[in-house]
């Protein structure tokens, strides 16, 4: 038998990616021994039916004591609570990382808790469904995925490349990129589409009475591709939201003045411009597809080539 990667992994935090990394760590024998953590006690019992671990506590602390490896998979709002509650228990020489769609944020909130001799790279899986909670997660969730890391500047490679074979075991390839860069690049392929989506769900459902519900009667395709991304965890997205304000309100910025640009382009009849822009963004799709991206939802983060 292999030695697993880790003597002990910590999963603090249960939900849809917590638990696809607890079922792609069983499946490839990368720990020892699994320690499930997490805030409430109803989701932790739902952890140990589902026997996504060897040990389940409700006590962060308790987890993480002896891992060697720890990984936070919270809303991105509560990651600095996380930190400061389980950095008098983490163990020297420790990895601690993180999976929050949002990276500035999470090293400012993480990084004063982590004490000396623990190795903290914050990274993030371009991977995800609009579902959330332990029974939604699968070990296939990272498979061909983007793994990015946003390693701090005097990150130890040893950690950072045995975090990175650790992540490859799990199906996914890596990139390293700074952290302002990976908001900004986000917030328009990630954070941007799920704002929109909100946006046009909510104002079909407050139109529902002018259109005596036809909204759910006739939903074409188009809104029911909107509906998927509207229907993602509603605490995730405010803290996304909250913690990557900067990047978000600059890309909204730029859709609005897209926008009206558009909105004109239809009240002058300018068919040209019209059939300009939809010209490009067919291209942009034929583009995704051409490098093998499988484009049917959901796909996010699919490299190309797989
Ligand atoms: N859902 C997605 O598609 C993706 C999510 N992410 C990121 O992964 C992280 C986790 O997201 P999901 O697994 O989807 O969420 P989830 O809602 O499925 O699970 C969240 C987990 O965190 C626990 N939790 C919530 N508040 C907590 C607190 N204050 N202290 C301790 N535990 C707490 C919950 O009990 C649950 O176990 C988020 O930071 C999110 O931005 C990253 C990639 C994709
Ligand atoms: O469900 C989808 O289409 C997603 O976009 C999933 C997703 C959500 C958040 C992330 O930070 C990464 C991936």
């Amino acid at each position: 038998m292999p030695e697993p990667m880790f003597e002990k992994i910590a999963l603090i935090g249960i939900g849809l990616i917590g638990s696809s990394l607890a079922r792609v760590i069983a499946r490839e024998k990368l720990a020892g021994h699994v320690a499930i953590s997490t805030r409430s006690a109803d989701t932790l019992a739902r952890a140990e039916e589902l026997g996504l671990g060897d040990s389940y506590t409700t006590d962060a602390k308790e987890a993480v004591r002896d891992a060697d490896l720890v990984i936070v998979s919270v809303p991105v709002g509560a990651s600095g609570a996380v930190a400061e509650e389980i950095a008098p228990a983490l163990k020297k020489g420790a990895i601690l990382t993180d999976v929050g769609s949002t990276k500035a944020s999470v090293i400012a909130q993480m990084e004063p808790h982590v004490p000396e001799g623990v190795h903290f790279i914050p990274g993030h899986p371009l991977a995800g469904t609009e579902k959330s909670g332990p029974d939604a997660g699968f070990a296939e969730l990272f498979k061909n995925r983007w793994c990015i890391f946003t390693p701090l500047p005097d990150t130890d490679p040893a950690a950072l490349e045995k975090l990175s074979e650790f992540w490859r075991r799990c199906g996914a390839n890596i990139d390293t990129m700074d952290p302002a860069h990976h908001d900004m690049t986000l917030a328009i392929v990630s954070h941007l589409p799920h704002i929109i989506a909100y946006n046009i769900v909510g104002t079909a459902d407050d139109l529902q009475t002018v259109t005596k519900s036809e909204v759910i009667k006739y939903s074409a395709s188009g809104f029911r591709d909107f509906t998927r991304l509207a229907a993602s965890d509603p605490t995730m997205w405010r803290d996304v939201c909250l913690h990557n304000k900067d990047a978000i309100l600059e890309m909204l910025a730029r859709f609005s003045e897209d926008l009206a640009s558009l909105q004109r382009a239809i009240r002058w009849g300018d068919g040209e411009k019209l059939f300009d822009l939809f010209t490009r963004t067919r291209a942009v799709r034929r583009s995704i597809i051409e490098a093998g991206q499988d484009t049917d939802a959901p796909d996010f983060g699919r490299q190309a080539g797989k």
